[in-house]
């Protein structure tokens, strides 16, 4: 594969748009050159992430962590394959639920066996194997594990107020007003890592401040997410994904929108977003339910379901093929 001219895939999970390389059946681009070819490759398509679906071997982790120095131990485990997400700026993000239910459709069609073992997190000390498969209908799913409080290494500490095990209201933020967008003094959301490090905000704690009209709500979320993410990171030192959650119910479909850290815009959906707003939905709410609809703004009348059994969490949603690409 070279670096001049690479092939790439456009999927599309409720307008969260990623490019794919495909390096199953082709050999992976060399590690050093990963960065350049996600600027490259997303500057030029308006893409939000790059998603590389890998084989996995002792040897390929060798390569990565020649390179990354991710881990002072190789993986232990080694599935089959593995999926990691670049961004924008070439930088190499923990996981991406829409990647893996991508992942798992491109699985399907290169007429791998599922459902399958994926391990996902390479950046992170201890990458973890998530299982992914397709049902009859089109859509894909995620069995991702259970919800985890965000290491400290994420978020500062001493804004933190536990709610539960694995979710924390965190306060203190104040973006300060601009222009004709308000914040409260001491704006707070919810943390929890699903995958990714996620900051829930629910607008009805807000109502006085969330604006009115959508396109005020995206620029009100757009100031927030470059306040904790372009500004000097106190709080967030590696960035953090907002996911504002404007309303609804589990039956009908819990309404979101996000900010992604790493892309650093609004995006059409995040599906480890859609799992944090699952999660802190159920926790805050006390209602025992098992399943909850989340909808991202760019779902229309679908969305992801989220329903929870042995094993944690299970994120199901629908992929979209939408072409190739030459980067
Ligand atoms: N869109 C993804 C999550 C992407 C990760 C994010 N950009 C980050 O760096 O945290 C998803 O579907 O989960």
């Amino acid at each position: 594969m070279s670096e001049e001219c690479i092939e790439l895939e456009r999927w599309s999970v409720y307008g969260n748009d990623l490019l794919f390389l495909d390096a199953l059946t082709e050999p992976a681009p060399a590690e050093a050159i990963l960065p350049g070819l996600a600027k490259r490759a997303l500057a030029s398509s308006g893409s939000d992430s790059l998603i590389l679906l890998q084989t996995c071997s002792r040897a390929t982790l060798q390569a990565v962590n020649d390179v990354w120095s991710y881990w002072d131990k190789l993986p232990s485990a080694v599935p089959d394959a593995m999926v990691r997400i670049f961004e924008p700026d070439g930088s190499e993000s923990l996981s991406c639920g829409n990647g893996l239910l991508s992942a798992a459709s491109l699985l399907l069609e290169r007429g791998v066996p599922l459902p399958a073992h994926v391990l996902t997190g390479l950046p992170s000390p201890c990458p973890w194997i998530v299982e992914v498969g397709t049902d009859r209908a089109g859509r894909a799913w995620l069995r991702s594990g259970t919800a985890r409080r965000v290491p400290p290494s994420l978020a500062d500490p001493a804004s933190r107020t536990p709610v539960c095990s694995a979710l924390d209201r965190f306060s203190g933020i104040f973006p300060g007003d601009i222009d004709d967008l308000r914040f409260p003094a001491e704006l707070a959301g919810y943390l929890v890592l699903t995958g990714e490090p996620h900051l829930v905000v629910m607008a009805s704690e807000w109502k006085d401040w969330i604006p009115e009209t959508p396109t005020a709500v995206g620029r009100w979320l757009d100031a927030l997410g470059r306040h904790l993410n372009l500004g000097d990171r106190v709080f967030f030192p590696k960035g953090v994904n907002i996911d504002l959650v404007l309303g609804g119910t589990p039956e009908d479909g819990v309404r979101y929108r996000c900010f992604e850290r790493g892309v650093n815009r609004e995006t059409g959906a995040c599906g480890t977003g859609a799992l944090a707003v699952a999660y802190a939905w159920k926790e805050l709410s006390c209602e025992e339910c098992d399943m909850v609809r989340v909808q991202p703004q760019g779902a229309g009348n679908g969305g992801y379901i989220v329903r929870w059994g042995d094993g944690g969490m299970r994120l199901c949603g629908t992929p979209r093929f939408l072409g190739r690409v030459t980067s």
